[in-house]
């Protein structure tokens, strides 16, 4: 026998199902149709089975994925108790990736920063592109079960079955991480070649935001500032040419790590600055810091009383480092120790003395006469590879004002690599001072050639010419007067 809501519910599909009659029909026969069913499972199927099936079809759809070819990978901020460097990696990476057409950001500014700083706050997936591939980036976080914020969104849709893994978690993973997710035929390229991507990156932002230090003394320890010394590449008045050989210079001791490491050198090179003062020998060390993202230790040799307190003080230097010594021919035990070869043997060549006294300081004849005091064989002997055990990344500059009178020892290739000269203001250098100090674009003011002409057969440092340029703020006055002060010393040069 068939029941009346039945006879309604076949009846359907015979009437016209446009009008809202026949909606509500359709409705109320469905209905009636459902309580019939549910009362016959109820009556004929055991509590136990229905539970067990409905175990079953829940279990079916948690963990089905739409996309079952996608990998995730997750990156918590501990692996094993300690910091993941991953994590940090990529917690620095994914702001360098938010386009404009993100919604929600993180914003804030820390006390030693100048920039406005942008984060990633997990609402809305970073998707970055590499080498072809597509890598959809999620924020995890500690307290919440589900990636922050959103209420139903794409986000809890893909990571329902993900958070399963995360929740289960031994107490140690804790924490905020990231589950990034991409094609499983990207899966080698990811772990080889993206990730790696994400750590280089980070090591590069890291070098930038690096607030540099310097520190300066020596025997008596290191005295620690922040560098915030303005001079920069930028603002040097530097000839172009010599300027971009420094430069390819430091990037390659940069890029040869490896190379260093290969033929069991230190991985360290010395520089030696030498020109008349006032020619930028301090600012193009400042400069050099700058571009290297190094710090700088500005060692006073005078306070350095012997050999092992040079190598302790050294020892204290950190890695990524330039070590200054200023005005090295001053330098007492510089000197005398030139004279004090010579006197042992006169006939010695510069490098032949060197090695007779680097003897003695390894415990050769007259090794009593070097103990207890600072000696420039104690610092050849840094600057051989006896450093190689306190640390790498280094930079040694020396400057001096008399490259003549500094022994020849220090100077050879492996102590100090390259030699600089910087020399009085010639007219390409020139150009770098009117363009900073007063706007003047290049080639683009009256009295420039004359003031290249004048400066052609003239030697004037920079110093004076940048000292001249600062007092005056209209560059046509600024210019004129400098003309003045250039033909002055020039007549008075003639007198001499
Ligand atoms: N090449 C340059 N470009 C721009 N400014 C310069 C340059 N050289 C010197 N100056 C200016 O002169 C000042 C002194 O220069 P700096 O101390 O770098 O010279 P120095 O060669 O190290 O002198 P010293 O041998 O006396 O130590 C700097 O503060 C800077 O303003």
């Amino acid at each position: 026998m068939r029941s009346p809501s039945m006879n309604h519910f076949s009846s359907l599909f015979t009437t016209n199902i446009g009008s809202p009659t026949s909606w509500f029909t359709i409705y109320a026969s469905f209905s009636s149709f459902m309580m019939i069913l549910r009362t016959v499972i109820n009556d004929l199927i055991p509590l136990r089975l229905r539970t067990f099936i409905i175990s079953k079809l829940q279990s079916f759809f948690t963990n089905y994925q739409p996309n079952n070819h996608q990998v995730s990978l997750q990156i918590y901020q501990l692996w094993d108790g300690t910091p993941n460097n991953l994590f940090h990696a990529a917690k620095e990476y994914l702001p360098t990736k938010i386009s404009n057409t993100y919604k929600s950001l993180k914003v804030g500014k820390l006390f030693n920063q100048n920039n406005i700083l942008v984060a990633f706050d997990g609402k809305q997936p970073v998707v970055d592109e590499f080498e072809g591939i597509k890598i959809k980036w999620l924020l995890v976080e500690k307290t919440k079960n589900r990636p922050s914020g959103n209420t139903k969104s794409e986000l809890d849709e893909i990571y329902d079955g993900e958070m399963y893994v995360y929740q289960n978690m031994p107490r140690e993973y804790e924490g905020n991480g990231f589950v990034l997710s991409f094609d499983e035929k990207h899966r080698d390229k990811v772990m080889e070649k993206y990730l790696p991507h994400v750590l280089s990156t980070y090591e590069t932002i890291k070098a930038e935001q690096r607030i540099l230090k310097i520190h300066s003394g020596g025997g008596g320890g290191w005295r620690s500032s922040n560098f915030n010394h303005p001079a920069s590449f930028d603002s040097l008045a530097l000839d172009p040419d010599l300027r971009k050989t420094i430069t390819d210079d430091l990037d390659r001791f940069l890029r040869r790590k490896k190379i260093y490491k290969k033929v069991g050198k230190p991985w360290k090179r010395g520089y030696l600055l030498y020109g008349p003062p006032g020619t930028g020998k301090s600012s193009l060390i400042v400069a050099i810091a700058k571009y290297l993202k190094f710090d700088v230790y500005d060692l006073d040799l005078s306070s350095v009383m012997s050999n092992s307190v040079l190598t302790t003080v050294l020892r204290a230097t950190s890695n990524r480092s330039i070590i200054v010594i200023e005005d090295i021919d001053c330098n007492k035990e510089v000197l005398d120790r030139s004279k004090s070869a010579a006197d042992m043997n006169p006939d010695m060549d510069p490098v032949g003395s060197f090695l007779g006294v680097k003897q003695m300081a390894m415990g050769g004849r007259g090794r009593s006469d070097n103990s207890g005091k600072f000696t420039l064989s104690g610092l050849l002997n840094y600057m051989d590879g006896l450093w190689a055990c306190c640390g790498e990344e280094r930079i040694l500059i020396f400057t001096t004002n008399h490259k003549d009178k500094i022994d020849p020892a220090l100077l050879r290739p492996g102590r100090m690599d390259m030699h600089i000269e910087l020399s009085y203001l010639k007219a390409k250098a020139f150009r770098i001072l009117a363009s900073n100090y007063l706007d003047i674009e290049e080639h683009h003011h009256p009295f420039l050639e004359q003031v290249d002409e004048l400066l052609d057969k003239m030697d004037v440092t920079p110093a004076l010419v940048a000292e001249h340029l600062l007092r005056g703020e209209d560059a046509d006055v600024a210019l004129k007067t400098l003309i003045k002060l250039l033909q002055g010393m020039d007549i008075s040069r003639g007198n001499e």
